[in-house]
């Protein structure tokens, strides 16, 4: 069976406020999911309640078909980073991750393993963690998700407070683990991290799922959409010409040049075209604009924050 997040109808109130309204979507293995909405748009809590922190209202949250709480060791199933600052202040980081694996039953080296993986050194890794940057903490929350090695990685907001270096890192490591068969669903604030990382995107604003697909069918745009009678041909020619295409899900492509480009292109080739327009999409970040306009917190004038 495959290794999959599923979501249904998952709903959660607090009182009369409804946090996570009927959400649902699946995020799937080899892929990285992309978990997007503004401050309060419920991602921490979904994401609490498929890792079996926070009680659903109603609806399900499963790995495989299994709730996170009935596994029998889900840590070894299921890696989570939720709130990189809610570790043991009081404990050092090597101490808490050999306290994980005790738990887990994995052996000590895997802890020496997970620190050099995340790049803390044996000093570093002997402070008190109350004492660590927040991008020491991340990482020592990432080496802790990854302790019982595995196959579905949880993250909430990991690349807060890593440097660029440490955000690269990270980007590589995630990119290497879902191609390697991993699941991974991320949140994040930074679009354009999402933006070159995720394979498919979960949007939602107010509780409710605003957009969900693959990011290129969420990002097709800007260039040209065009299908033909013969794709095979029409990517060769694009091709031979400079054009860079991308094919897209619902068939046919998106190619980096205006629509005039393409028909012309067509016509020399003689490859009848059935479909050439404009694509209407724009980068993610106007997306998560668009997408969640309606449920923004902020007005986009700057007005009140002049000297
Ligand atoms: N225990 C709680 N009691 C009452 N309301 C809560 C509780 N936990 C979360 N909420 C509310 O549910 C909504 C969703 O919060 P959540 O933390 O899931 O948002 P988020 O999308 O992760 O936001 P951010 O991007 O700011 O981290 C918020 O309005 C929040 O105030």
């Amino acid at each position: 069976m495959e290794t999959m997040i599923t979501v249904e109808h998952l709903t959660k109130r607090y009182g009369d406020y409804v946090a996570v309204d009927d959400v649902s979507f699946t995020s799937k293995p080899g892929r990285v999911t992309g978990f997007l909405g503004p401050n309060g748009a419920g991602k921490s809590t979904t994401m609490r309640i498929i890792a079996g922190l926070t009680p659903a209202t109603s609806g399900t949250a499963t790995v495989d078909g299994t709730a996170y709480r009935d596994m029998p060791n889900p840590a070894t199933e299921v890696g989570v980073l939720l709130d990189a600052s809610a570790q043991h202040a009081g404990r050092t980081g090597a101490e808490i991750l050999r306290l994980s694996a005790m738990t887990l039953g994995v052996g000590k080296g895997r802890v020496e393993e997970m620190l050099d993986m995340v790049s803390l050194t044996p000093e570093e890794s002997g402070r008190r963690v109350r004492n660590y940057s927040l991008g020491m903490r991340q990482r020592l929350g990432i080496a802790n998700a990854l302790l019982g090695n595995p196959r579905i990685l949880i993250l909430d907001e990991p690349a807060n407070g890593l440097d660029p270096a440490g955000i690269h890192w990270m980007r590589t490591l995630l990119r290497d683990y879902a191609d390697r068969g991993g699941t991974v669903l991320l949140s994040s604030h930074l679009l354009h991290e999402i933006e070159i990382i995720a394979d498919d995107l979960v949007v939602i604003g107010h509780g409710r799922i605003v957009a969900q697909g693959t990011k290129e069918e969420l990002l097709a745009g800007n260039g040209t959409r065009v299908r033909s009678l013969d794709d095979d041909a029409l990517l060769r020619a694009m091709t031979a010409a400079g054009i860079v295409a991308r094919p897209v899900a619902e068939g046919g492509f998106l190619a980096d040049v205006a629509p005039e480009v393409i028909g012309r292109l067509a016509a020399r080739v003689q490859i009848p075209l059935v479909e050439l327009r404009p694509g209407d999409g724009a980068n993610l970040e106007q997306m998560f604009l668009d997408l969640t306009a309606a449920t923004a917190r902020e007005s986009t004038t700057t007005q009140g924050a002049r000297p």
